[in-house]
């Protein structure tokens, strides 16, 4: 049995920024536009007008005061309301697979790694691109990796759940080291023109490299343990699949084949879920959740991760003891609580215990549970 650790990061930040005035004013335009449009049905009592979206509710409501995206004009665009990507042919790298790369080159650079020892490589998103080959294989053969490779989703607890996988396989010795990525196109699933969501996501990629811990080079975090755990919900649901042709409306521009959520459910629902998962696990390995120097949480809400830290530790938290990079970023589904790992942990002294926690559709949780080395 090895022991599996953690000894790279990298994260791959889209250059275009959306603020939160930005976002407002496009999506009110668009609302102008359809209001304008419908006025007749309107005036008649047959459709509500659409409702202006702003920038106090946004930040309020969520701690969100930008994020990144692959394409900002095609968002921004009244007509459109979605991203524009170029057609890329079947011989270019795809679009996961180059965030993923930008990413997985600099983990494996912190590592001090070069794709020779890396044995395993998962994608793991909440949605991929193309249904085959696996975004993993092509990301692999970008790398010149050998081994194997394969994707996972999980929704926002892909990359814990991905970690879980690697560090699992290096403890039994079946490999080396993997990288584990995370490349998330969310601006891809989100409903724009819905003005209850359309200020949740945001793009990135990040990536981990997981190996064994006495093949570490320098720094790296040693994975004392990892817990996942799913429990059936529909409350965040996109319908998006390859049955969509299938179906009594075939292809249309169905509601449902976007990002839906009941937020405020999920809000009552997961938060209980995620403390107890996680004061459930900390009791497991024999620690007290005041030997808790850092948790990096799923960033999708500020007041939720609020409320679970207060729960975890019995107190609110200090800002160091929590960081938040979702004003920043936005919800980037699984690679949220990894931009929170990877851009505040080299702070911490040897020994310092940390926890990486998601949660999300599913609903599902995965923590895992670290010590510093230096
Ligand atoms: C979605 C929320 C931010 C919504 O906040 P609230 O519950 O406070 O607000 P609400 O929806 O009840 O709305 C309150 C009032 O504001 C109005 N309102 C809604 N959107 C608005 C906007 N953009 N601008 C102005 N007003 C707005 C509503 O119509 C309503 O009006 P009125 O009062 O008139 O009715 C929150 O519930 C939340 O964050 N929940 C948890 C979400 C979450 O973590 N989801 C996971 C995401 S999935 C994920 O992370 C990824 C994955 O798993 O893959």
């Amino acid at each position: 049995m090895h022991t599996p650790a953690i000894t790279g990061t990298g994260v791959f930040t889209p250059d275009e920024i959306i603020t939160n005035a930005e976002l407002v004013a496009g999506f009110n335009a668009y609302a102008d536009r359809m209001n304008a449009e419908n006025a007749a049905a309107i005036d008649a009592g047959q459709c509500e007008p659409m409702a202006h979206s702003s920038e106090e509710f946004i930040v309020r409501a969520s701690g969100i005061e930008q994020r990144h995206v692959m394409d900002k004009t095609g968002i921004l665009d009244p007509q459109v309301m979605h991203p524009l990507f170029r057609q890329r042919s079947d011989d270019e790298p795809s679009l996961m697979a180059e965030m993923a790369l930008d990413a997985a080159k600099k983990a494996l650079a912190q590592a001090g790694r070069t794709p020779a020892d890396i044995d395993l490589v998962i994608c793991a998103a909440s949605n991929m691109e193309r249904a085959y080959p696996a975004m993993a294989i092509e990301i692999q053969n970008l790398l010149g990796i050998a081994g194997f490779a394969f994707d996972m989703n999980v929704a926002c607890s892909s990359a814990t759940f991905g970690i879980q996988t690697a560090a699992d396989m290096v403890r039994a010795g079946s490999i080396r080291a993997a990288l584990v990525v995370n490349p998330e196109i969310c601006s891809g699933h989100l409903e724009w023109r819905d003005r209850d969501c359309h200020f949740i996501f945001g793009d990135v990629a990040t990536a981990c490299v997981i190996e064994r811990k006495e093949a570490a080079s320098g720094p790296h975090f040693e994975i004392l343990s990892t817990r996942c755990a799913t429990q059936f919900s529909n409350n965040i649901r996109n319908n998006n699949g390859f049955l969509r042709r299938t179906r009594p409306d075939g292809v249309a521009d169905r509601r449902d084949m976007q990002f839906m959520q009941n937020g405020r459910k999920v809000f009552k629902e997961v938060v209980p879920m995620v403390s107890q998962h996680i004061a459930g696990h900390m009791d497991d390995a024999g620690l007290g959740s005041d030997s808790l120097k850092r948790m990096w949480l799923h960033q999708a809400n500020k007041s939720m991760n609020d409320l679970i830290g207060k729960k975890v530790l019995g107190r609110t938290p200090e800002p160091a003891e929590q960081p938040n990079i979702l004003q920043d970023y936005a919800n980037t589904s699984s690679a949220g609580s990894i931009i929170a790992f990877s851009q505040n942990s080299d702070d911490l002294a040897e020994g310092d215990i940390g926890l990486i926690c998601s949660f999300g559709a599913g609903y599902s949780v995965g923590s895992v549970l670290l010590r510093r080395h230096l």
